[in-house]
C-alpha cells in the first residue's frame, strides 16, 4: 500500500477564494490590506516563506512590505521597527518571522505586535487567549495543519493526536486548536524518550521539529495520517520536510508532503488573514470613539 497524498493546493484554493471574496468587499473603501514581513535571519526555509509570501500577496492584491533588518540585528532595531508598524494605520497584518538572531528576547518583540495586527499569532497574548478558548489569531502554521486535516475530513474528535515540537510557531498552538476538537493530544520535543512509542500508538503525527528525515515508517503504523510541517532545504537547495518520505509512504495511511503540503496552505492563510484584519479595521473606525 503506498500512503494518500494530503496535498494542499485543493485547501489553499478555498482560502484564496475567501480572500478574493473580501478584497472584492473593501473596493471603493479606499482600504488595500497590508502586510508587513518582519525579518532579521539569512535563515533559507525563512527566506524560501518570504519568496511565496510576496508572490502570492502580489496575485492575491494584498500590499506586502518586507522589512529585512539583517542577520546581525539588535533587540532595538527589531523593537523600533516592529513599534513603528504597530503605529501605522495602513498596516493590517505583522508577521515576525523566526528564526531571531541570537541573544533577543523574542517574547518582549511579539508583545510589541498589537493582537489585532497579530496575524501570525506571535504575542502571547494571542497564544493566551486561544488557550482559554478566547477568539485569536492562532499561528498561521497550525492552524494551516488543522485546515489540511479537516479538508480531508481527518477524524480528531477522541484520536490519539501526536505533534512533535513545541514551538510557539507550530507545536503549542497547534496542541491548543487540536484539544479544542476534543483530540487527545500528545506534544513531543527534544527531551522525550522513546518517542516512536508515542507515535506508533496515534492515529494522527503531525512533526514539526526542523530535522530532516526524523519520522520514518519504523515510527508509524498503517493506519497512520501523517502531516509534514518541517521544511529543511538540502545540499541541492530543494526544500525537504521531517518525514522520510522513502520509508513513510508504503507504511502510512497518507501524508501530507513537503513540498506541496501545509506550506502553501500557510501562505494562503495569512492572506486571507490580512484581508479579514483589513476588513475588521473599517469595522472598527465606523465604530463612535
Ligand atoms: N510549512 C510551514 O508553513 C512552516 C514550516 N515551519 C518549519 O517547521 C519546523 C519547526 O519550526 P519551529 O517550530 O519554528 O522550530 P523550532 O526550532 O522553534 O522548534 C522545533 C521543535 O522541535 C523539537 N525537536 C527538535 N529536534 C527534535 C527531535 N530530534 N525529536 C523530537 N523533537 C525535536 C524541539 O524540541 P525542544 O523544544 O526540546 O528544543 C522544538 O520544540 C521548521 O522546519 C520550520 O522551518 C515552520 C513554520 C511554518
Ligand atoms: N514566525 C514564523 N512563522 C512561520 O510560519 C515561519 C517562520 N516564522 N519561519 C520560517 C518558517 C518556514 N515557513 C514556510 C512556509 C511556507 C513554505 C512554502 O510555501 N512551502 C511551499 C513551497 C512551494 C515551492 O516549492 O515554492 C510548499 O511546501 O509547497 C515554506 C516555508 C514558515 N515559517
Amino acid at each position: 500500500m503506498s500512503a494518500r497524498l494530503l496535498t494542499g493546493l485543493p485547501v489553499a484554493k478555498k482560502l484564496r477564494a475567501d480572500t478574493a471574496r473580501n478584497i472584492k468587499e473593501l473596493a471603493g473603501t479606499g482600504v488595500v490590506p497590508k502586510l508587513a514581513v518582519v525579518l532579521a535571519t539569512d535563515n533559507e526555509s525563512t527566506a524560501w516563506y518570504v519568496r511565496s509570501i510576496v508572490r502570492q500577496a502580489a496575485e492575491a492584491a494584498v500590499h506586502c512590505d518586507v522589512v529585512d533588518l539583517g542577520a546581525d540585528a539588535g533587540q532595538w532595531q527589531l523593537q523600533e521597527a516592529l513599534e513603528a508598524l504597530a503605529l501605522d494605520h495602513t498596516v493590517h497584518g505583522i508577521i515576525l518571522q523566526t528564526p531571531l538572531p541570537a541573544g533577543v528576547d523574542a517574547a518582549v518583540l511579539a508583545a510589541l505586535i498589537p493582537v489585532h495586527k497579530d496575524i501570525d499569532g506571535a504575542n502571547p497574548e494571542s497564544l493566551g487567549r486561544l488557550a482559554a478558548g478566547l477568539p485569536a489569531y492562532a499561528a498561521t502554521t497550525a492552524q494551516a495543519a488543522v485546515e489540511v486535516l479537516e479538508h480531508y475530513q481527518v477524524p480528531l474528535a477522541g484520536e490519539h493526536v501526536t505533534v512533535i515540537g513545541r514551538s510557539m510557531v507550530v507545536g503549542k498552538p497547534l496542541a491548543q486548536l487540536l484539544l479544542a476538537r476534543d483530540a487527545t493530544v500528545t506534544t513531543c520535543h527534544s527531551r522525550t524518550r522513546d518517542l516512536a512509542s508515542h507515535t506508533k500508538a496515534s492515529s494522527v503525527v503531525v512533526v514539526a521539529a526542523g530535522r530532516a528525515g526524523l519520522l520514518t515508517g519504523a515510527d508509524l503504523n498503517e493506519d497512520s495520517v501523517v502531516v509534514d510541517v518541517g521544511t529543511n532545504v538540502d545540499e541541492a537547495g530543494r526544500l525537504i520536510g521531517d518525514v522520510h518520505a522513502d520509508s513513510v509512504l508504503p507504511v502510512a495511511k497518507a501524508l501530507s508532503p513537503v513540498p506541496g503540503g501545509v506550506g502553501t496552505v500557510t501562505t494562503s492563510l495569512l492572506m486571507l488573514r490580512t484581508s479579514q484584519a483589513a476588513l475588521e479595521s473599517l469595522v472598527a473606525s465606523a465604530q463612535p470613539a
